[in-house]
């Protein structure tokens, strides 16, 4: 895949010179920010050996060989204890750089709203929880703060989103919020922006007790599940704190770790990480917890159904992070299943449910087709179809990795310009793949679920399922990578038995979306197979379209959220006991942490409202796996009777 570094679709692989040249710079170049100042992708004398107590430091001393370097001094430079602070006690820049400017705010590159931008204020809003403020209606100097506001307009932002409008005001009023809104519609500044807000109010300060060896502590982290998400947010971060003085770093694994390290040494108030690489670096002794006053969890559902609840239990639990009135902690998806704003719950106080429209719901701008397509002649439609799509760019999302390399590689025989991108792929690949996608030199990218969530990117018009996944809420993710910020999309997935398990679902969603469902889905539901007819399907379970049993909270079986996770025995109010004798449906890889496995199944089990299941069941399920009676995958998709 790979060529003098650079990433060469399948197509142009034999071909002399290796394909088109890539001269373009990285999306994102290893974590560094605009508000770095000086030592931008170069060798930065400052950030060696000088930080910390060994109090010797580089300041103002630049000798004539480094005279090129541009100079930092705007933001603080290394002393005695760190990086120091700027005015408002934070680490960043705050003098204006017209070019830097351009940079960031350049139109062509970004996400312009679309047509149905202001259909967004129709969609109905509820909150839950007590004491809501009232939601602001406009972006104003007064309303967000001078600094921001200038932000926001070289965004060409013209007003709030639905979920903007009423995150400002609970966040900024120091509230924990769970907000689950469409995808698209501008969650990111959702969370941003009050956390700005505030962190611009009450300026920057070092952690109780004072800093501690080489460790930096960010005001505020937000957390995402994937490298790609990670990394827009922080693209996002730096538009919004430009000439702000605070300064984002993002860290996630595959990117080398020495130039995230330098990154953070340079002085980090805003923290955009996964938790993989996040643990990492707290284990290297090089981040502290102890600051920090903000905590974001973006994609909160992704994050605790993919496995990574024990590391965020951990950085959250067990690293010295303030509790309680210290710290204000954000949840915010498209999608948040009971069980899942159940295990939520746990980190946040007396908080505010927020939705905008139903919890699950699909953009209301992106046109959903099915049709149905036995499995051995997807390949041959699916090229059919991609005839027949004249412009802009087509996201084709496959179930496995193994899928995804083989879809690519026939497509670019064919003559298509595809790229590809899964977990399997190094970081450098992967971001090459996204990057030849953006720029429209590979219109075409075959991506597995790592690019399902979060990932905003212009142009996309088309989604195609080429295989359906095996839960509607990432349907739900994958189409909402069109129709984006009042964009119109479309969304086309391929359906056969082998998708009966989230037939029913897609039917209802359709329905729900006012989408054509075709004779034969409703036929395909309607007998009694799993997931079809037989009832239990997760939707169900989360009280389908009824607006009051959004928050899990007024579900009766609540109680406020205590207890989930290390202690089971929270979970299960409100279900009556009935025993389950349950089967776990399931999909690739065997699972070897039965532990693990049981919390998700429990959680679901809760979820469709039938009944606790026992450990001893599950194991006796798993036991059978090794017989391939029953393969488990680290996330269960479904629990059947
Ligand atoms: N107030 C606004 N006015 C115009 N555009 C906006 C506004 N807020 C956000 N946007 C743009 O809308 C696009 C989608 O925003 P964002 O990525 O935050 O959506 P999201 O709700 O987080 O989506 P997802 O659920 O897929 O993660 C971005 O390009 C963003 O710049």
């Amino acid at each position: 895949m790979q060529n003098d570094g650079k990433y060469v679709p399948p197509h142009l692989r034999n071909q002399a010179g290796g394909g088109p040249s890539d001269s373009a710079p990285p999306p994102h170049q290893g974590g560094g920010g605009y508000n770095r100042g000086g030592g931008r992708g170069g060798y930065d004398g400052r950030s060696r050996g000088s930080y910390g107590g060994g109090g010797r430091g580089y300041q103002g001393n630049v000798s004539s060989r480094w005279s090129g370097v541009q100079d930092d001094r705007g933001r603080g430079s290394y002393g005695q204890s760190g990086p120091q602070r700027n005015e408002r006690g934070y680490h960043g820049d705050m003098r204006p750089d017209k070019r830097l400017e351009r940079q960031l705010f350049e139109r062509d590159i970004q996400q312009t709203s679309g047509i149905n931008f202001d259909n967004y204020d129709n969609i109905p809003v509820e909150t839950s929880g007590t004491d809501v403020p009232e939601p602001i209606e406009v972006y104003s100097a007064e309303v967000i703060g001078e600094d921001l506001f200038r932000n926001v307009q070289l965004c060409g932002y013209t007003k709030p989103t639905p979920v903007q409008k009423w995150s400002i005001p609970i966040a900024s009023a120091n509230r924990d919020l769970m907000a689950c809104a469409q995808t698209g519609s501008g969650k990111t500044a959702g969370f941003l922006f009050p956390i700005i807000i505030t962190m611009l109010r009450n300026g920057g300060s070092e952690p109780e007790g004072g800093p501690r060896g080489r460790r930096t502590y960010p005001e505020c982290l937000v957390l995402a599940p994937t490298r790609e998400l990670a990394s827009q947010i922080q693209d996002e971060a730096q538009k919004f704190l430009y000439c702000t003085g605070i300064a984002s770093v993002v860290v996630y694994g595959g990117a080398d770790v020495r130039d995230q390290l330098r990154q953070i040494e340079r002085g980090c108030d805003l923290l955009v990480a996964t938790p993989g690489r996040l643990v990492d670096l707290i284990e290297r002794g090089r981040l502290g917890m102890e600051n920090v006053k903000f905590l974001v969890l973006d994609e909160a559902d992704r994050m605790l159904d993919m496995g990574f609840e024990p590391q965020i239990r951990r950085i959250v639990e067990q690293e010295g992070m303030p509790h309680g009135e210290e710290r204000q902690t954000m949840m915010f998806s498209a999608t948040f299943p009971t069980n899942i704003q159940r295990l939520a719950g746990d980190f946040m106080r007396d908080y505010i449910f927020l939705t905008v429209g139903r919890v699950g719901s699909a953009s209301e701008n992106v046109t959903q087709t099915v049709e149905y397509v036995e499995q051995n002649d997807k390949l041959d439609h699916l090229m059919r179809f991609l005839l027949t799509i004249q412009e802009g760019l087509i996201l084709i999302f496959v179930e496995t990795k193994r899928n995804c390399d083989y879809v690519e590689d026939i497509l670019c025989e064919r003559g298509f310009p595809a790229c590809s991108i899964h977990g399997d792929k190094s970081q450098r690949e992967r971001e090459d793949a996204l990057r030849a996608f953006k720029t429209g030199r590979c219109p075409v990218l075959v991506a597995t679920d790592v690019a399902a969530r979060g990932l905003d990117i212009p142009n996309v018009t088309q989604v195609v399922n080429y295989d359906l996944p095996t839960n509607i809420d990432d349907y739900v993710h994958r189409i909402g990578r069109t129709g984006r910020a009042g964009n119109t999309g479309a969304a086309l997935s391929f359906v056969n038995e082998k998708n009966s398990g989230v037939a029913r679902d897609l039917k209802e969603l359709l329905e729900e979306n006012g989408q054509e469902v075709p004779a034969w889905l409703y036929q395909m539901t309607s007998y009694g197979g799993r997931g079809g007819g037989g009832g239990g399907g997760r939707r169900g379970g989360r009280g389908g379209r009824s607006f009051g049993s959004r928050d899990y909270r007024q579900q009766g079986g609540g109680g406020g959220g205590g207890g989930y996770g290390g202690n089971r025995g929270g979970g299960g109010g409100g279900n009556g006991g009935e025993r389950l004798n349950c089967r776990v449906v399931a999909t690739t890889e065997v699972v070897e942490d039965t532990a693990a496995v049981a919390t998700v199944v429990e959680a679901m089990v809760v979820d469709i409202k039938v009944a606790m299941v026992e450990v001893g069941t599950l194991e006796m399920v798993l036991g059978n796996a090794s017989n391939n009676e029953c393969v488990v995958r680290s996330r269960c998709h479904d629990v059947c009777r």
